[in-house]
């Protein structure tokens, strides 16, 4: 129980604030993108998401600020030297949601190679960036038997091992998956780490794939190539300038999404979560429930299948990016074309993560254990 009731400043997309967080605190919702040193200036702690700038800026009327929180894996909206400086305590929530990134690129790998007729055994996966969300998709396509380049300089030099270097990656991988942060400045700068030179280099008939941060890949550069180059399939979750897009560049991507690949409900709950066990820490106030005890059961829980279930069919039970994919495609061409980004992840569905679907009637081991390792929890007949 907390003697003062604390202020919170909050985006209004953090879901389950109230019932972690609980009444003993001021809670004020405010939308990410409009939120203003005035909102903030009485605030005990500030949580926001990917799309409110944290700077000197909005923070210089907040004198009693002891905490900022993003609900996001992604740093790159934070000056961490400011509230450094200031003293300020700041978390994100790292691995919140990753393995939601993780079953939205296998699940886009899965329906692209079906529509080609092609498997996925026996191509060359290329991860940049092997940090939470590349480890755990190493890992995943590991345990399947695939072949996986991996590169991350600066794990690298901190001396962890089988990493290749990026040209190496850009040059044999039939799929690459970018999962680096977006860096501007010092040594190595992801920003527009693909751009014409590095393009130029790519496999042919790879298909790229970006759910990391937009301007990792120099959009612009990008466009120009696929106009000159149709055996490329790209598939984009982030974008340069978001939330405006080029309608241009959408219309050469094989799927286009709104950043949502790290949007299930496990990953945004698990984030909140992690918020509030910081929370407890700074405040000491006691933890809260486990996460599990926040998550409803999935409303698809269970399905029956037999030894010839398409993996894919299976994953877009859960979840179907092309439903993604249509409903950005609607939004592009009217003058509200941003605020339409932005609505369409404020109202975006409840998708739950593979673990949550109980995959019941496989008798065939090897498929059984394929369908574990990609995550879903399977009980052999
Ligand atoms: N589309 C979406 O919805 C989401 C996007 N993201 C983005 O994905 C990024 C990665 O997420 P995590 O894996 O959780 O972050 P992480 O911090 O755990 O891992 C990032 C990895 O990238 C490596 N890296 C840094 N600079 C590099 C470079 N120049 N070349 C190669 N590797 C480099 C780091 O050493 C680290 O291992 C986040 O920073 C965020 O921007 C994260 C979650 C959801
Ligand atoms: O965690 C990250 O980093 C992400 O990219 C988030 O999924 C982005 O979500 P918002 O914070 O923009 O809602």
């Amino acid at each position: 129980m907390l003697n003062n009731r604390l202020k919170i400043v909050a985006d209004e997309n953090i879901p389950a604030l109230e019932s972690m967080f609980g009444h003993d605190v001021l809670l004020q919702r405010v939308a990410g993108r409009s939120m203003t040193a005035e909102h903030i200036k009485d605030a005990d702690v500030l949580l926001v998401r990917s799309i409110t700038q944290v700077n000197e800026g909005l923070l210089e009327k907040a004198t009693q600020l002891k905490m900022v929180g993003t609900a996001t894996i992604g740093t790159d909206h934070i000056d961490q030297h400011y509230l450094a400086d200031r003293g300020i305590p700041f978390f994100n929530a790292p691995g919140c949601n990753a393995d939601a990134v993780v079953e939205y690129v296998l699940t886009v790998i899965h329906n692209t190679l079906f529509e080609k007729g092609m498997e996925l055994a026996g191509l060359t996966v290329g991860i940049v960036g092997v940090g939470n969300v590349g480890g755990r998709l190493y890992e995943r396509l590991r345990k399947l038997g695939i072949n996986v380049l991996i590169n991350d300089p600066p794990r690298e030099r901190q001396g962890d091992e089988g990493f290749v270097n990026l040209e190496t990656v850009l040059q044999q991988a039939d799929i690459l998956c970018l999962h680096t942060p977006l860096v501007k400045d010092g040594e190595r700068p992801t920003y527009h780490l693909l751009a014409e030179k590095q393009l130029s280099t790519l496999k042919s008939g790879v298909l790229l794939i970006n759910a990391g941060r937009g301007p990792v890949i120099d959009n612009d550069a990008l466009l120009t190539f696929l106009e000159q180059r149709d055996d490329l399939t790209v598939v984009l979750d982030v974008w340069e300038d978001e939330p405006r897009l080029n309608p241009l560049l959408v219309a050469r991507t094989q799927i286009a999404t709104p950043h949502i690949a790290g949007y299930s409900y496990d990953g945004k709950l698990r984030g909140t979560h992690m918020l509030r066990c910081r929370f407890s820490e700074v405040f000491g106030v006691a933890q809260p429930e486990p996460l599990s005890s926040y998550l409803p059961q999935a409303s698809v829980h269970q399905v029956h299948v037999t030894n010839d279930v398409a993996i894919h069919d299976l994953m877009n039970l859960v979840y179907d990016p092309y439903r993604d994919d249509r409903a950005l495609r609607k939004t592009l061409f009217g003058d509200n074309q941003p605020q339409q980004f932005d609505l369409l992840r404020k109202n975006y569905p409840i998708r739950r993560e593979f673990s949550s679907l109980e995959v019941l009637g496989v008798t065939d081991r090897s498929l059984a254990n394929c369908l574990k390792n990609l995550g879903f929890t399977v009980n052999l007949a």
